[in-house]
């Protein structure tokens, strides 16, 4: 955020009603001067009043919601609550998000003696977080909607009778991701909520430097710019914006954890970028997160699955709002209808144009895949991950996986061969643009590594796996045969989550270091 464009000329402290001294001394010299949505929502919520707020990412938000819902649970709390007693609950759409929040209220509810706030996110035990609950009381409780709900309905001894605000951080969202059936259960739980008359407030960024948005949804200090090129022209792109911005940071996206995998480790090996240091983050992301917000300048490579895209992201919401907290540029646009759209959602793009100077990675990327078997699985692996996640894409009217020029994509991805897929040969994507490297043989190009051993051990037990899956394939090809279009469909379908389910399973392993990264993309490729 351009703090100083974005801040207004009153004080937090000259706020009305007035905000506790321990508040404004928990915001620090830090925030002394309120910005224009914190102006206009905290006295609101502070009345007791139901908002309902629209402002640019980074508008500070978060702050304008925490400080009132303290004020407000510090006026309750003149009586010494019980443990149980839940006062407060904000629900977010992420882990992350609701990770961040409750970071942010800590100073705050730190002034509240006796009142315990507790984080409720799927990713750890069940038991764990009741365990913490039942020890040690949850007076305010921060989390996502699946978490809050399951630990409403598991813990009789919670006490919603006195909740006093209730937060719905990007409530769009909350009720886009398919929750509402959680929401649904969670709101009911809580006797006094309910949006009665709710103030509409909408604050917008004023983009002085274009004619074309007078009202922007992103902060007026961001600027992002769209670059159109041919997919396999986008990975030299890449890299020369990298070293472009080589004194800066950068984060670059990737729809799938394979992409980051294989990007990650292929960037590593282009010789005009070792000077960058790169960060993917694929396993313990809080460790490099913190790496990369420490470092001055470097690269951090990661998915919206890992924490926070190159590629088109699945919600267009989240990328405004990654790219409105993180980055000075997003790289988007294969396609300019999802320009159009961005525009239509008041999100100023600006052409930018190719470099035409970029030096071309794909020969360096291939020659690195010829002396290193794991640079080669990885990328095919990649590969394919970007197909299936695009084929699942959520504005699948604008990213139409069939338009895909495969061979173009997998040139861009330096590529030996194109991967024999389904996708590919079923659908008869659109493969020219791609020339494989002539007279390789591929058994022949070895793991660099040791960890590659395993793989080797997991290649010839994969060969039987393989013979057996031929023989499943063909027995179910009879099978659909015999089935009409519709129940194919229907089956497809669910083979298609099921697959998804089995991957996110398997993507779990090396995170928690069952399994090397290596043992993950050879078993990945058997279910290819
Ligand atoms: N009054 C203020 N003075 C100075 N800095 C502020 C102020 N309010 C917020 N900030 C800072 O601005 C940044 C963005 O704030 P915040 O996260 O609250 O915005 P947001 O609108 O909730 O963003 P998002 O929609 O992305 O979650 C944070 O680093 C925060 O510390």
């Amino acid at each position: 955020m351009d703090t100083k464009r974005a801040l207004t000329g009153t004080r937090f402290a000259d706020l009305k009603p007035p905000i506790s001294d321990d508040i404004i001394k928990a915001l620090g010299s830090g925030f002394e001067f309120c910005t224009p949505v914190q102006v206009a929502t905290i006295p609101l919520l502070c009345s007791y009043k139901d908002v309902a707020v629209d402002a640019a990412t980074g508008s500070g938000k978060t702050l304008a919601f925490v400080v009132s819902l303290v004020e407000i649970m510090r006026r309750s709390t003149s009586y010494t609550p019980k443990p149980h007693q839940v006062m407060g609950v904000i629900i977010s759409p992420t882990r992350e998000l609701s990770a961040q929040i409750f970071k942010v209220t800590q100073p705050f509810v730190s002034t509240l003696p006796n009142v315990n706030a507790v984080l409720l996110v799927g990713g750890r035990k069940v038991k764990a977080d009741m365990k913490t609950i039942e020890e040690g009381g949850g007076n305010l409780l921060i989390g996502t909607p699946g978490r809050l709900s399951d630990i409403m309905q598991r813990m009789d001894i919670l006490d919603f009778r006195h909740v006093e605000i209730l937060i719905l951080d990007e409530a769009d969202r909350l009720l886009d991701m398919g929750f509402q059936k959680q929401m649904n259960y969670n709101i009911s739980r809580l006797p006094k909520a309910g949006l009665r008359n709710p103030v509409r407030v909408e604050v917008r960024a004023s983009e002085s430097s274009s004619h074309q948005f007078t009202h922007s949804k992103t902060p007026s200090g961001l600027h992002l710019e769209y670059l159109v090129c041919e997919a396999d022209n986008k990975s030299s792109q890449t890299m020369d914006l990298q070293i472009e911005n080589k004194n800066k940071k950068l984060i670059v996206y990737f729809i799938t954890c394979a992409s980051v995998i294989y990007w990650g480790f292929v960037l590593s090996k282009i010789p005009i970028l070792k000077s960058i240091s790169l960060i993917p983050i694929h396993n313990t992301w809080e460790d490099e997160a913190a790496l990369f917000t420490e470092a001055t300048s470097g690269v951090l490579v990661c998915t919206d699955v890992a924490a926070l895209q190159y590629d088109p992201p699945q919600d267009p919401k989240v990328f405004i709002h990654r790219v409105g907290r993180t980055a000075r540029f997003g790289r988007q646009g294969r396609s300019l209808y999802y320009v159009e759209f961005m525009r239509l959602r008041k999100v100023p793009l600006q052409k930018r144009k190719c470099s035409e100077n970029s030096s071309d990675v794909i020969p360096i990327i291939r020659s690195a895949a010829m002396e290193d078997q794991a640079v080669w699985e990885k990328g095919k692996k990649a590969f394919v991950s970007f197909i299936r996640a695009y084929k699942k894409h959520e504005c699948s009217h604008i990213f139409i996986w069939r338009e895909l020029e495969v061979g173009k994509l997998a040139m861009g991805y330096g590529l030996l061969h194109l991967p024999s897929i389904s996708e590919v040969k079923q659908h008869r994507l659109y493969s020219d643009g791609f020339t494989p490297v002539g007279a390789i043989k591929f058994q022949d190009i070895k793991f660099k590594n040791k960890d590659s051993k395993t793989c080797k051990k997991g290649e010839r037990n994969g060969k039987n796996k393989r013979k057996e899956g031929k023989a499943r394939k063909g027995r179910k090809m009879l099978m659909l045969l015999k089935l009409t279009g519709k129940q194919r469909q229907t089956i497809q379908t669910a083979e298609d989550e099921e697959e998804m389910a089995l991957e996110y399973r398997l993507l779990r392993k090396p995170k928690k270091r069952l399994i090397t990264e290596d043992e993950y993309l050879k078993i990945t490729d058997l279910i290819l």
